[in-house]
């Protein structure tokens, strides 16, 4: 096993007093990707802060490539990046927004090729932009000229807070793809943080999913918020939409969030009914994916207005025929169901 770029061991960062983030252990290799997932506030970006080595914690370290660091080491400084969701340019040019790194680490004297290969791949053509002011450009052509800015360093470790929240669709994609097209061409090590967790899960070797500051796990999961409703005979439900409802236990208390993992639900096949102790919901398979990290195969179904996640059993997997648009049916045991208070 590869010594990992990234240990952390023990970690807890507080703002106020109040701890916001706090992860036992965590190892990110190189040249992976690591997506972190999580909802608004559960410590995406006070981790890639860690990650960037821009503040220390307040508890416990974070190893790069098996030694501590402080912030603003050179040891650090020079190989990892870090992309905000807001892109921060300086005020000059484009070029000279790309260039700067460069000149800072000394590391060219004629930067101009490397400027415009770095701006060409986040499709920015020389021509018309390299001598554009930082205040003539749209939110997406900024957010690109600060990932040239980026990559224009060939990183270590290139780490995205959200780089695609704000920007148009094309930019979007190109931004993905040039991302992406680092950890290809040098090796680089990416650590995503974003709300788009199908992007996540397709470009991803693992996901780390946060959840108010604790890592609750690495891997897909359905997470149901509430509000649940009582019904017959001590069953809880949480309405899906198009009049489905989904039998769940019982949940803590009426802000609780459920925890499924996609193996609790099974896809019966077409002569199978639930066992006495299962609850079944209907639904319509939208897509089938392959996950790299542990090579499992994971439907996407929709029931009412959500979509669960659901692993596939390779022994099922002979006995069914499952497309996209495929109805389907889910058994499960509802007690199977993990509870976050
Ligand atoms: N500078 C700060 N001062 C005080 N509290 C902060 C500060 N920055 C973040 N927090 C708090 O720390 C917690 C984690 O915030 P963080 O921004 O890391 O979450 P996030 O998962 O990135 O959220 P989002 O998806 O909304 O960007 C939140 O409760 C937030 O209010």
């Amino acid at each position: 096993m590869t010594q990992p770029i990234y240990r952390i061991e023990n970690l807890i960062q507080r703002y106020h007093g109040r701890p916001v983030l706090t992860i036992d252990r965590l190892e990110i290799q190189p040249a992976s990707i690591m997506g972190l997932a999580g909802p608004n506030g559960s410590g995406k970006s006070t981790l890639l802060k860690l990650l960037a080595f821009t503040a220390r914690p307040d508890e416990g370290q974070i190893l790069f490539n098996g030694s501590p660091a402080a912030p603003f080491d050179d040891a650090v400084r020079f190989q990892v990046t870090l992309l905000t969701q807001e892109p921060y340019l300086m005020k000059r040019t484009v070029f000279n927004n790309i260039v700067y790194g460069l000149r800072v680490r000394g590391q060219c004297g004629d930067c101009t090729a490397v400027v415009h290969d770095a701006m060409t791949l986040v499709g920015l053509d020389p021509e018309v932009f390299a001598h554009r002011q930082w205040s003539e450009l749209s939110g997406g052509e900024a957010q690109r000229v600060a990932l040239a800015a980026r990559l224009v360093l060939k990183p270590l470790v290139l780490l995205l807070d959200e780089p695609t929240a704000s920007v148009d669709a094309a930019s979007s994609e190109l931004i993905r793809s040039a991302s992406l097209n680092a950890r290809r061409e040098w090796g680089t090590t990416l650590v995503i943080a974003s709300h788009d967790r199908e992007w996540l899960y397709d470009v991803c070797d693992e996901v780390a999913q946060l959840f108010k500051g604790r890592l609750t796990g690495t891997g897909r999961i359905n997470t149901l918020f509430g509000p649940w409703e009582p019904g017959d005979g001590g069953t809880w439900y949480k309405r899906l939409g198009n009049e489905t409802r989904m039998a769940v236990s019982k949940p803590p208390h009426a802000d609780a969030i459920a925890f499924i993992e996609p193996a609790v639900f099974r896809i019966l096949t077409k002569d199978e009914y639930p066992a006495a102790s299962e609850a079944s919901i209907r639904g319509t398979v939208t897509r089938l994916s392959l996950e790299r990290h542990s090579g499992f195969l994971f439907a996407d179904v929709r029931v009412g207005a959500f979509t669960l996640v659901v692993r596939v059993e390779e022994a099922h997997l002979a006995a069914m025929t499952l497309h996209h648009g495929w109805p389907v049916t889910l058994a499960y045991r509802p007690e199977r169901i993990r509870w976050q208070p």
